[in-house]
């Protein structure tokens, strides 16, 4: 028969879910009695599309026994319920994570009907496993047809090893540390909870059944030593593609029950494995004997490698991958990874998964997706190289690694990669996988034991004391089948790549033999001798060859080769190949794999930490800082509210100061003016009283007599009018200072002022220093007041021109502010006008008082000098005398000179009676004068002055 004419099961495209979640595994057959039609349907359904199904050269693949055409293969596992599906309809079921294995229930009770224990077919009717399994039963046993098994020496007498009933210990049969339950015959179901992984139920029916084979194995006393049991090794064979090849089945014989394989043709013999599967035992079922226990082991702590090794088309893919309705050992791993980490609430997990092809000898990472350029064309991908450390063994770097937190997510993960995988049609496989495949699941755990905040409810994770992770590595591997030369150049360049690896694969599995001979390794010949380093296959599996890790290794092969006799022949061939190194690998490689430590993630560099590690750190960094920002945050604010609270308080302050200052300033300035007021007025009234100053006579007689200029100008008399209402002391001299009349004034009061020895001269004297005092103490005052104006006028300048910008003008507050500075400003003024009028007032005096003591020089040497003198003394008021006396010169005393007595007058000299007369009409003009430009002004305060 020629290859093309082979028959070719078409591989459909393994599509990512787009739709609902991929159905999982939840269900199991409990027996490999279930009828294929019957465990398909055991799926819901899922995304991961059966290639044979969906397959568009087979839309509808028919049952074996209905095959009309030799050249198609027979499906008996899928054709059952493939048959019933609709033409390119592929079967597609959502289940919930609820249908995902439940905890174990404990007591001794009898195992529920659990969503395990059902199934759907694809038409939708619920089946009960058991009762199918009790159906299977009944099928007659395809073991019948199988011979006793013999001993033979083919593939080595290792290969050969029948099991001992007393299978050695090992992490994967469970005997190691769990019991083991006898089932007695393979063909019995399994337990209802043997999907579960659970400890009780696990080793129900995960472990290899070594008891029932045996003890030949151990015949050359080599046997199981310590460590073998940690590798399985396991025999699959494929339904016949080609229908019944008679030939073929003469020539085998194939016993499930005891593992054993015998070939009767040229180079015949027996081989016996941990486990041979027959075409009729599905997934599920390989999955139980071959990866269960391992995958639990991984679980708690141990690496493990589970892989698919065998010539192209004979089910590796199947057996790895599966399809909807037999979901193969990855499918089942990740429900059992989930199973386990939902029954074991004491620890936490976290698992990160990746996902790698070996194509051509070079490594591509299957979830990276296309690496997209600047110019938005595909660009260069990192090439993955292979690295090593004493941490991490072997691993590929960089690597995406996706952290997967529910087993939809894991397989969605991992059918996006199946999607990248490198897949092609070849001789023998439609959908030949050309590459092969690492599918890696990081699993790190952590002891989680409740702390002392535990008991709030508060925060129940961030109660939990953290204690060392551990990590552990699950790889699932599903190589490519080695091939004979194929016509196409590209195929055979892979088939080139493949095989090479593969052969170095053989190589290393071969020369573990003698790797694990002490001696050896003594002389320094271990793992020199070993070319892990020859194919990047060897390199990946180095650790797991080397015994790091457990190992099951699950080799598939097809006994029957419809077609042709050179088919047939090169099936063989190739079998027997595959028998061989599957011997190989059950006897030389020795796992000593151990459970990972638990280590504290503190220590090493951050990339070699785990995870979770990383992970808490990183939360406890973040905790820290949450803490510290919000602390800082409080600190802050409140600082903030201090600083805000003083700065207020500042203002407040500086607003009460400032008010306080203006109103002390007011309120000074209002005494002073109060003060200078009383002042004033006690001067006024003192001078008076001293001076004698009266009622005016001496204004109206010096008016009359000498006809002032102030009796024609009415101009002149205003100010005088309006004075003369308030005091008739400054009605005598308008414009004067208060002090000033007493210099002048005769009358009776004049003693006070007359000085000490009474002669006027003294008094003059007094009256000056007086002046000057006050004239000293005005201008003090003037200046305080200008000082005080200048501030208050700032001040208020400021908070006016504020307020303006706002109130309008002209508000009765700023209007009174205005009429207040008016009112100063005049006041000012009016001082300044006394000031001026003291100094000139002082000024006549110094005159007068000179030329008085020139006069008082001369008359002192005549007698009516001292009579002048006498009589002013003895007059009734003596003012009058002693002013005259005082000196003729002063325009005082000449004012008053009319009304002396005429002794008086007649002492002195009409000259200079006329002389002071003069000077005194000239003072009071310019003094009228002024008085007259500042009358307006000054008129302002008269009022207040009169009304004090
Ligand atoms: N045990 C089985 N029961 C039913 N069908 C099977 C079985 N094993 C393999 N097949 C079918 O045989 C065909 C080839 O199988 P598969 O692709 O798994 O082979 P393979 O070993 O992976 O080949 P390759 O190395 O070329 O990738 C597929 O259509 C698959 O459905």
């Amino acid at each position: 028969m020629s290859g093309n004419s082979l028959p070719r099961p078409s591989r459909p495209s393994i599509a990512p879910p787009t739709g609902p979640l991929p159905s999982l595994p939840v269900a199991k057959a409990r027996s490999s009695n279930v009828g294929p039609a019957t465990r398909a349907s055991l799926l819901p359904g899922a995304a991961i599309t059966s290639r044979a199904v969906s397959s568009s050269a087979l839309p509808c693949r028919p049952s074996s026994k209905h095959l009309t055409s030799p050249s198609v293969p027979a499906l008996p596992a899928e054709s059952g319920s493939a048959g019933t599906l609709p033409v390119g309809k592929s079967l597609r079921k959502t289940v919930s994570i609820g249908s995902f294995p439940q905890p174990p229930r404990h007591g001794g009770r009898s195992n529920p009907t659990s969503p395990l224990s059902t199934a759907f077919t694809p038409g939708g009717e619920m089946v009960d496993r058991r009762v199918s399994s009790v159906s299977r039963g009944s099928v007659p046993s395809r073991n019948s047809s199988l011979k006793k098994p013999r001993t033979s020496n083919i593939g080595g007498a290792r290969g050969l090893l029948p099991r001992s009933p007393l299978s050695p210990p090992s992490l994967l049969n469970g005997s190691a540390d769990s019991v083991t339950v006898e089932t007695g015959h393979l063909s019995l179901p399994s337990p209802p909870q043997s999907r579960n992984s659970s400890p009780q139920g696990s080793y129900a029916t995960s472990a290899t059944t070594f008891e029932d084979v045996d003890d030949g194995g151990r015949a050359d006393g080599k046997g199981y030593k310590d460590g073998k049991g940690n590798v399985i090794v396991s025999v699959r064979v494929r339904p016949d593609a080609g229908g019944k090849d008679t030939k073929s089945e003469m020539e085998w014989d194939v016993n499930n029950k005891q593992a054993l394989i015998s070939y009767k043709g040229r180079e015949g013999g027996d081989y016996i494995y941990d486990n041979v599967f027959d075409p009729q035992d599905n997934n599920a079922r390989v999955y139980d004997a071959a990866a269960k226990r391992l995958v639990r082991r991984v679980m708690e702590g141990y690496h493990g490698t589970v892989f698919a090794y065998g010539m192209t088309g004979t089910g590796k893919t199947f057996s790895m991958q599966g399809t909807a309705t037999n979901p193969g050992v990855i499918p089942l791993a990740i429900t059992d990874i989930f199973s386990y980490i939902r029954e074991t609430p004491q620890r936490e997990f976290l698992l990160r998964v990746s996902y790698i092809e070996i194509y051509n000898e070079k490594i591509h990472d299957l979830l990276a997706g296309p690496v997209i350029g600047m110019n938005g064309q595909a660009g260069p991908v990192e090439e993955i190289k292979l690295r090593e450390d004493s941490k991490r063994g072997v691993y590929a770097s960089p690597l995406k690694e996706e952290i997967v937190q529910s087993p939809t997510q894991l397989l969605r993960v991992i059918a996006r990669g199946d999607n990248s995988r490198k897949v092609a049609g070849t001789q023998f496989n439609a959908r030949s996988s050309r590459s092969h495949a690492v599918v890696q699941i990081v699993v790190e755990s952590r002891e989680r034991v409740p702390g002392p905040a535990a008991t709030s409810n508060s925060d129940k994770r961030s109660a939990i004391i953290p204690g060392g992770v551990r990590v552990s590595t699950l790889s699932l591997i599903d190589l490519a089948g080695s091939e004979k030369a194929a016509d196409n150049k590209e195929r055979r360049t892979e088939g080139s790549h493949i095989n090479k690896s593969l052969l170095t694969l053989g190589t290393v599995i071969g020369r573990l033999a003698s790797d694990k001979d002490k001696a050896d390794k003594e002389k320094g010949k271990g793992d020199k001798h070993l070319p892990y380093r020859d194919s990047k296959l060897t390199r990946l599996l180095q650790p797991a060859l080397s015994g790091n890790s457990l190992v099951s290794i699950l080799c598939t092969i097809q006994i029957g080769a419809s077609g042709s006799v050179a088919a047939a022949v090169s099936h063989t061939g190739e079998t027997l190949n595959t028998l061989k190194f599957a011997s190989r690998a059950k006897n030389n490689i020795v796992s000593h794999a151990k459970k990972a430590d638990e280590s504290m993630g503190a220590g090493g560099d951050a990339g070699s930490r785990a995870l979770l590690d990383r992970y808490r750190l990183e939360i406890e960094d973040l905790r820290k800082q949450l803490a510290e920002g919000k602390s800082k945050e409080t600190k802050d604010e409140d600082e903030e509210e201090l600083k805000r609270d003083k700065e207020e308080e500042k203002a407040r302050e500086l607003e009460d100061k400032q008010r306080h200052e203006e109103q002390m300033l007011e309120m000074q300035l209002a005494r002073t003016a109060l003060k200078e007021r009383i002042e004033h007025l006690n001067r006024l009234i003192l001078s008076s009283k001293s001076l004698g100053v009266n009622n005016g006579r001496s204004f109206s007689s010096l008016s009359f007599q000498r006809g002032s200029v102030l009796s024609n100008s009415h101009v002149d008399m205003r100010p005088s009018s309006i004075r003369s209402s308030a005091s008739h002391a400054t009605l005598e001299v308008p414009g004067q200072s208060p002090a000033m009349p007493q210099v002048h004034m005769e009358g009776s009061e004049e003693d006070d002022s007359v000085g000490d020895n009474g002669d006027g001269i003294a008094s003059q004297t007094v009256q000056i220093q007086a002046l000057q005092t006050d004239l000293a103490d005005k201008n003090r005052y003037i200046a305080t007041l200008e000082k005080r104006l200048l501030h208050a006028r700032r001040s208020s300048h400021s908070r006016v021109s504020m307020s303006l910008s706002h109130k309008l003008v002209g508000s009765s507050e700023d209007g009174g502010m205005v009429a207040v500075i008016a009112e100063k400003d005049n006041e000012i003024s009016n001082l300044r006008a006394q000031l001026e009028d003291k100094e000139r007032m002082i000024a006549a005096l110094t005159s007068a008082r000179k030329k008085n003591d020139n006069a008082h020089d001369m008359g002192s040497e005549s007698p009516g000098s001292r009579r002048t003198s006498g009589y002013q003394r003895s007059g009734s008021d003596g003012s009058g005398a002693s002013l005259m006396a005082k000196g003729p010169t002063s325009p005082s005393l000449s004012v008053k000179a009319p009304y002396l007595p005429p002794q008086a007058s007649t002492t002195n000299s009409p000259a200079k009676i006329e002389e002071m007369t003069r000077m005194l009409d000239e003072m009071i003009s310019s003094r009228v004068e002024s008085r007259v430009e500042n009358g307006t002004r000054r008129s302002s305060l008269m009022p207040v002055s009169e009304g004090q």
